[in-house]
């Protein structure tokens, strides 16, 4: 049987909202296997965030199990933890988070020498991956000599360096005007499928959404499959 590269079980969260509490997830559930991509859509506040961010193992939920690879992540100690996400998980979001003193070559290079890889290793994956998605010409600019969509490029490939088992990726266009989008859209879906990396991808835009091999929503605090609603005449 093959297993899910993610499992998420029964996951609740809510919020403090004014003197009451806001069930975003109220039993969520998901499963994501080797090599397939997901797109979690759904309109804003519905809760994408909140369960990549429970997923990606950055925030505790209230209740709930999250499986990496069959390994169940939440009981572990904070560090465990931040070894697992650091290892087995790429986060892209909407915002690049690049850190602006380094090079595109080198923001690729820094999970991967967190990871314990020597400083030769790190930047050949890097540059092999800023190649793939057409940086190749852009190894040494700095953050603010890219455009946005190059930056979100970078924040990619970055994500992708430690080859991680799922990628959780935040509206990971949607700072970008449409034609950049398709195109940074297009670069993130033909190196995850090369790469063979599962992914989890949440997103607004329909077109976009289209390339995924299934859809997910989030409704009422679950999660369900997505069904286009039908066209009336
Ligand atoms: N830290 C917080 N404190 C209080 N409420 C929060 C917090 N984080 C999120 N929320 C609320 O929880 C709901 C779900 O938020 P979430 O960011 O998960 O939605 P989303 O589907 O990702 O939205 P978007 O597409 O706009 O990013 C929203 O109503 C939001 O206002």
């Amino acid at each position: 049987m093959i297993r899910p590269v993610l499992s998420v079980r029964n996951l609740h969260r809510a919020y403090k909202s004014g003197g009451g509490m806001l069930k975003v997830l109220a039993g969520a559930d998901i499963d994501i296997f080797p090599g397939e991509m997901v797109g979690l859509i759904g309109p804003s506040g519905s809760g994408k965030s909140t369960l990549l961010h429970a997923a990606g193992l950055l925030e505790k939920p209230n209740a709930g199990e999250v499986f990496i690879n069959g390994k169940e992540c939440l009981k572990l100690s904070d560090d465990e933890r931040t070894a697992i996400r650091r290892q087995r998980i790429g986060m892209v979001y909407q915002f690049h988070h690049l850190q602006k003193e380094f090079t595109a070559e080198e923001n690729a290079m820094v999970p991967q020498m967190i990871a314990g890889q020597t400083s030769r290793a790190a930047r050949a994956e890097s540059r092999r991956l800023l190649t793939a998605m057409g940086l190749a010409e852009r190894l040494t600019h700095r953050p603010s000599q890219m455009s946005g969509g190059e930056q979100q490029r970078v924040a990619i490939a970055r994500a992708l360096a430690n080859r991680p088992q799922i990628l959780l990726a935040d509206e990971p266009t949607g700072n970008l005007d449409p034609a950049t989008s398709a195109v940074v859209f297009d670069q993130l879906y033909q190196l995850t499928r090369q790469e063979g990396v599962a992914a989890l991808v949440a997103t607004h835009n329909m077109q976009l959404a289209s390339y995924m091999d299934r859809l997910l929503t989030v409704r009422e605090g679950l999660i369900v499959p997505f069904t286009p609603a039908p066209i009336s005449y």
